[in-house]
């Protein structure tokens, strides 16, 4: 469990980070989310004593930060940074492996622990351990980045606009490689983005920070339907609502028996994705299958139910 108490962060006159407290639980993703300037990049920094907090402590299982020296704790915290912050001159496998080494691990352990997690994001070893970062696409760096900070399997994870400057297509499969990574992992994520829809995709929890105060922590169905100020709902916005609300709801949990023509969906596409293939299609319902059999359908009707239950 990691305990943030109250920590504040004062620049000059500027409250960079204003009394923030939130506890986050062991083997989920929290998002902090905000506009420029919210204070996120501060609190992330907090965490893993890049900044020295003005007052307050966070606590990782118990232990204060301020209790272990700055590079020790480092070494036990992965950090990961927009732009990926490689080492040009050394190769994927140097990269990833730099912490393992640093702690002392045997050459064979951090080969294999190399290996597992450029299988892990779909980077065959063979083709990719012993290049340098210039011969891979921005892609494949950012995710070489992530690899780097997982490598130790640290306490916890930070990350901070991971994805920033990843096209929509190979961000939205980056998102779902996290995803996938930390529930095969049970890692701890913390990660920063200004993007609420990144937030509300990825997080068990989203910290919503607005002027260096953290406004709303809570799971993301919550900020949804009820945004606890005025600038949370106008992150959400109006006009999004309903649809990322259905983006939250799995069609396993909406599927009914009967037929459906056109393309089936996967169980674990969601509402959103649904709407989306009835409204193209011009059809009242999709199919679903499951490895290649039609188990069942979603209907509008029922996706419009799940949508209109706030109104
Ligand atoms: N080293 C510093 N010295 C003085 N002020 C700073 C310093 N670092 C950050 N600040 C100020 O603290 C506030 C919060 O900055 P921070 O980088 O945490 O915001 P952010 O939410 O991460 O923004 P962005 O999304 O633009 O990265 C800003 O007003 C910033 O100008």
């Amino acid at each position: 469990m990691i305990e943030i108490d109250n920590i504040t962060k004062i620049y000059d006159s500027a409250r960079a980070v204003d009394g923030v407290s939130m506890t986050i639980d062991t083997g989920t993703i929290t998002v902090i989310v905000g506009t420029s300037g919210s204070g996120k990049t501060t609190l992330l920094r907090l965490i893993n004593r890049l900044e020295e907090p003005t007052s307050g402590e966070v606590r990782i299982n118990g232990q204060s930060t301020l209790d272990v020296k700055p590079h020790i704790l480092r070494r036990r915290i992965g950090y990961a940074i927009q732009g990926h912050g490689l080492f040009p001159h050394h190769t994927v496998a140097r990269n990833i492996g730099a912490v393992p080494q640093l702690l002392g691990w045997s050459r064979d352990k951090i080969d294999a622990r190399v290996d597992e997690l450029l299988d892990l994001f779909s980077m065959a070893p063979q083709d990719f351990r012993n290049r340098y970062p210039s011969e891979l696409s921005g892609g494949q760096q950012q995710r070489v980045g992530v690899a780097r900070a997982l490598a130790s399997r640290p306490d916890l994870i930070l990350m901070d606009e991971p994805f920033g400057a990843l096209d929509p297509i190979i961000r939205t499969r980056a998102q779902e490689d996290l995803r996938r990574i930390q529930q095969a992992l049970g890692s701890t994520i913390i990660l920063v983005t200004h993007d609420m829809e990144e937030a509300i995709r990825l997080g068990d929890r989203v910290a919503v920070m607005d002027g260096g105060k953290l406004v709303q922590y809570a799971t993301p169905a919550d900020i949804i339907t009820h945004p606890a100020t005025d600038f949370v709902a106008d992150m959400v916005g109006d006009v999004e609502r309903p649809l990322r609300l259905l983006s939250l709801t799995p069609l396993a949990d909406v599927i009914e028996d009967g037929h459906a023509s056109g393309t089936p969906l996967p169980p674990d596409a969601n509402l959103r994705d649904a709407l989306s293939a009835c409204l193209w299609t011009g059809r009242s319902a999709v199919p679903i299958s499951d490895h290649g059999k039609v188990i069942g359908r979603v209907t509008l009707d029922a996706i419009r139910a799940r949508a209109e239950v706030h109104a």
